[in-house]
């Protein structure tokens, strides 16, 4: 536990300066294939209500699916939890913490009971489930939480960050599918 801290910084730096490397054509054509295997998937087409992200430090890019319509939930960092707000194509937005867009803190809370799916933003997901995050432990947070636990979760990561073994934490709960551009993974 101590000893694969060291590991994941440098694990992060890595992967960051990988996926910050891509030029913009290629980011958006695979993200455009990440958004085309998710539209095709049952979990997202029996979906109602859907929890995702904006793209921040050239995350795939999923904002071609937000107009599919679904009732789409946007993370709100608050203290040391993530608050989800309903957002729609043309609501306004704003700047947050970590300068990531995120909805106005008047747009209606969507509550755990609502949920069907999660799109789970990462640094990187091994071939387990397992995720590396920024660090902040949000989703970590989230998912151990009684209500969020069983919730379907889908990782979305390019390729290069589809990885056999990451290092783990007593905390760290396996995402049960990952997408990337070749397509959706599924956990044992
Ligand atoms: N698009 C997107 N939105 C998201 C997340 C995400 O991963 N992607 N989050 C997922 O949780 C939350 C934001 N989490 C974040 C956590 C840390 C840092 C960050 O910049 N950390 C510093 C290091 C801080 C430290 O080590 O103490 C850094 O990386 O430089 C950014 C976002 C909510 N919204
Ligand atoms: N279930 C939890 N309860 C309390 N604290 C937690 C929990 N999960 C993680 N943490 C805290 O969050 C910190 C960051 O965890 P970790 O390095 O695994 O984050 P991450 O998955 O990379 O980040 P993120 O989820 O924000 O993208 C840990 O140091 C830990 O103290």
């Amino acid at each position: 536990m101590v000893i694969s801290q060291p590991v994941k910084v440098e694990l992060r730096r890595l992967l960051l300066h990988k996926r910050q490397s891509m030029n913009l054509k290629e980011w958006q054509e695979k993200s455009r294939l990440i958004c085309s295997h998710l539209q095709a998937s049952s979990p997202f087409t029996q979906a109602k209500t859907i929890l995702t992200y904006f793209s921040f430090r050239q995350e795939p890019d999923l904002s071609a699916l937000f107009t599919a319509k679904k009732n789409w939930g946007f993370p709100r960092c608050i203290n040391q939890s993530l608050n989800w707000h309903l957002w729609h194509p043309g609501n306004d937005t704003r700047i947050g913490d970590y300068g990531i867009l995120e909805p106005l803190p008047c747009a209606p809370l969507i509550k755990a009971n609502e949920v069907d799916l999660i799109l789970v933003p990462a640094v990187a997901c091994d071939i387990r489930g397992y995720r590396l995050g920024y660090g902040g432990g949000f989703y970590d947070r989230l998912l151990s939480s009684a209500e969020w636990k069983s919730k379907p979760t889908i990782g979305i990561v390019f390729d290069f960050a589809y990885l056999p073994q990451l290092p783990i934490e007593t905390w760290d709960i396996p995402l049960h599918i990952v997408c990337t551009e070749t397509g959706l993974k599924m956990m044992q």
